[in-house]
């Protein structure tokens, strides 16, 4: 791995919109030795290897090229982006059966090809695929993460830091629980430098109401809807965190990231993997972070995991 100058490598399997972007993203910030490319559609992965291998002049050395499942084999992270998309109006949930058959097969391949490193899912709805690919891998949770909430938090940092016109390095928040329609936003953690929000606003905004928090939060929630009712699709922002925690990984960075991942009684849920900070380093998981939650937040943690576990419990049953 990186920390220990093996050769990288990372294999993207999906290169559409998300993991072209990903592609794009990890090239220029130069994370890995080694990307290989992998979709359906190999056209695509391969005109995609092509394009990205003519930009390498700007950048840094490396390898890319569209592979096949063999070459998992020798990858430290496989990450998946394939599948189904939302189309407008449709929530993540919708997505559930159609991309859970397509992971069986990604994953029964990647597994058979002797691959022995750490998934990366993204593909929604990501927690319930995330579990999917712990269950069918038979990796140790640890080495199976789910983007989560990375991206929400990201975009609850922004908004954050938008409104309050502060560095958006200095705005620490967390959106935690479904990467979907039941997220929850940890406003009692939410800090503007050291300052608790609700002191920050004191001392800085007193003028702040409670609407605006709440459209804060109702505009990070419903961020994935009015990009799809504009453009179709969301990819660069959701690159830029897979990035950030394959780069985690690769330099055993020791991350407090908002993964997807899967819980044993923290937070007194079980069974289940959901958006919660956790410690990220060579290995993968190191540590689920149990934050203080006031009492609103943990209902709606309940809740949220209640949504999914509703909506994954037929499609587990019928696999057993
Ligand atoms: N976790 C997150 O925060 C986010 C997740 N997403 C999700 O990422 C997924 C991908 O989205 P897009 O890139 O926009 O979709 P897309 O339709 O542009 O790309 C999907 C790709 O998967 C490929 N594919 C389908 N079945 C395959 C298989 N069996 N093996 C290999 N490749 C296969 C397709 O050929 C296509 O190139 C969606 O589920 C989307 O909802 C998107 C944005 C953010
Ligand atoms: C599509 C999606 O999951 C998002 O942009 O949040």
């Amino acid at each position: 791995m990186f920390y220990d100058n093996k050769t990288t490598r990372v294999v993207v399997i999906g290169t559409g919109f998300v993991g072209s972007s990903y592609a794009f993203s990890l090239i220029n910030q130069n994370v890995v030795d080694e990307l290989v490319l992998l979709d359906l559609n190999k056209a695509k992965a391969e005109g995609d290897a092509m394009d990205l291998n003519h930009g390498l002049p700007f950048g840094s050395p490396m390898k890319i090229w569209a592979g096949a499942y063999s070459d998992c084999e020798e990858a430290d992270i496989v990450i998946i982006t394939a599948g189904a998309n939302q189309k407008p109006g449709e929530t993540r949930l919708n997505l559930i059966e159609k991309n859970v058959k397509i992971f069986k097969g990604i994953v029964e391949d990647v597994m058979n090809s002797g691959f022995n490193g750490i998934f990366i899912v993204a593909t929604n709805p990501v927690d319930i695929l995330s579990y999917a690919t712990w269950k069918f891998s038979g990796l140790p949770m640890e080495r199976v993460i789910g983007s989560g909430t990375i991206l929400d938090t990201a975009r609850f940092r922004f908004l954050l830091s938008d409104f309050f016109n502060i560095d958006v390095r200095n705005i620490h928040a967390y959106i935690i629980g479904e990467h979907g329609d039941t997220e929850l936003p940890v406003w009692s953690q939410t800090r503007i430098g050291s300052e608790l929000i609700d002191r920050y606003i004191q001392n800085h905004k007193p003028e702040t109401t409670k609407e605006d928090l709440d459209n804060i939060f109702t505009n990070v929630r419903d961020a994935a809807y009015h990009i799809i009712e504009r453009k179709g699709a969301t990819h660069y922002a959701i690159a830029m965190g897979l990035q950030r925690l394959t780069k985690a990984i690769l330099r055993n960075e020791r991350s407090i990231l908002t993964v997807s991942t899967l819980l044993q009684g923290e937070f007194s849920l079980d069974d289940l993997y959901i958006g919660v900070p956790a410690i990220v380093n060579k290995d993968g998981i190191q540590e689920v972070i149990e934050i203080d939650l006031n009492e609103e937040e943990k209902k709606q943690l309940a809740h949220s995991a209640d949504v999914l576990k509703k909506a994954m419990d037929p499609i587990f049953k019928l696999e057993q």
